[in-house]
């Protein structure tokens, strides 16, 4: 019986878009190639930011690429039907998503100099995103209230899994060299040095105008615009006509509009146990 998920080997999952023979096979065989590049995150993290910009950076600037094809085939997600399928055959380097959990990845990651950017954010404004985005799509469990999505966040029932288990699988990696962590905390303070550390761990030139014109046309309003990376290609089948919105406000301490006293309480109080064993600079929001 569905409860609203897809549920495999103890991880939820969109209803839309996933199945299980998918995911196992992409873990047993899909090839990382070294020179693909993943951009990994868990859900409403900034993932279609990161995947802007790095497609900016690949097109030195240009945004007929952004502007003429949807942002889900520019770098497919590879636990999708649509992604494994079509990634798995395809020629030369590859830009590739993912929210997977580290026991899900492909094997072949581990094995392959891929390069990898982890991008993390504060998990309340996570929460508060996910809250807004999956309550107004037609893929995930809806909450009733923010209080219920509240609770399904913290058990990890809510798309992919547990924020905490998600981000501790994958802070195993940190300090392997083909491995980048950055925050969506720093990319929002500073975007322009941290568009830079991008360009540099992926080993491309931008002449100065290109690099001003990867972040013109990756900015929240200019992304807001462009009806190939905002969703609103998904609207009416997957997303609520009105409040599925991909770009919602796209800013920093959004949960303090939300949260009670309490929520924040409590939430202080689980991140601090679940999260004691890791630095406190992988977290800038701390
Ligand atoms: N260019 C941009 N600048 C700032 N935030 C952006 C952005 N593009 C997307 N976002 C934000 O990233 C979140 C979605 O993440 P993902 O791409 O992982 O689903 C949304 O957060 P909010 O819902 O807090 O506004 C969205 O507004
Ligand atoms: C079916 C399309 C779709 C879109 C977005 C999804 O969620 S997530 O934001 O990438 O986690 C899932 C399915």
């Amino acid at each position: 019986m569905s409860d609203g998920y897809m549920w495999f080997e103890g991880v939820p999952f969109p209803t839309a878009g996933f199945t299980p023979e998918v995911l196992r096979e992409a873990r047993e065989s899909f090839a990382f190639k070294d020179e693909d590049v993943l951009l990994l995150t868990y859900p409403k993290s900034g993932t279609n930011w990161l995947i802007e910009i790095v497609c900016l950076i690949y097109s030195k600037g240009d945004p007929k690429w952004i502007q003429s094809v949807p942002i889900w085939e520019r770098s497919p997600w590879v636990e999708t039907e649509y992604g494994y399928n079509s990634l798995k055959d395809k020629e030369g380097p590859r830009l590739i998503s993912s929210h997977l959990p580290i026991q899900l990845m492909p094997k072949s990651l581990f094995n392959s100099k891929a390069k990898v950017i982890y991008l993390t954010r504060n998990p309340r404004d996570v929460l508060m995103s996910g809250y807004f985005f999956f309550g107004a799509s037609t893929f995930s469990k809806k909450p009733q209230s923010m209080e219920e999505y509240f609770g399904w966040f913290i058990k990890g029932n809510v798309p992919y899994g547990s924020w905490f288990d998600h981000t501790h699988g994958w802070m195993s990696m940190r300090g392997k060299e083909n491995f980048l962590i950055l925050s969506y905390e720093e990319l929002k303070r500073d975007t322009r040095s941290v568009v830079e550390k991008i360009r540099q761990f992926l080993g491309k030139k931008l002449e100065p105008e290109e690099l001003n014109s990867v972040l013109k046309n990756s900015s929240f309003q200019v992304m807001k615009e462009n009806n190939m990376s905002n969703f609103s290609l998904l609207r009416g089948q997957f997303l609520d006509e009105k409040n599925g919105i991909l770009l919602r406000k796209g800013i920093t301490g959004d949960w303090k509009n939300h949260f009670t006293v309490a929520q924040a309480e409590v939430f202080d109080r689980i991140f601090q146990e679940k999260m004691a064993d890791l630095p406190r600079e992988l977290f800038p929001w701390e």
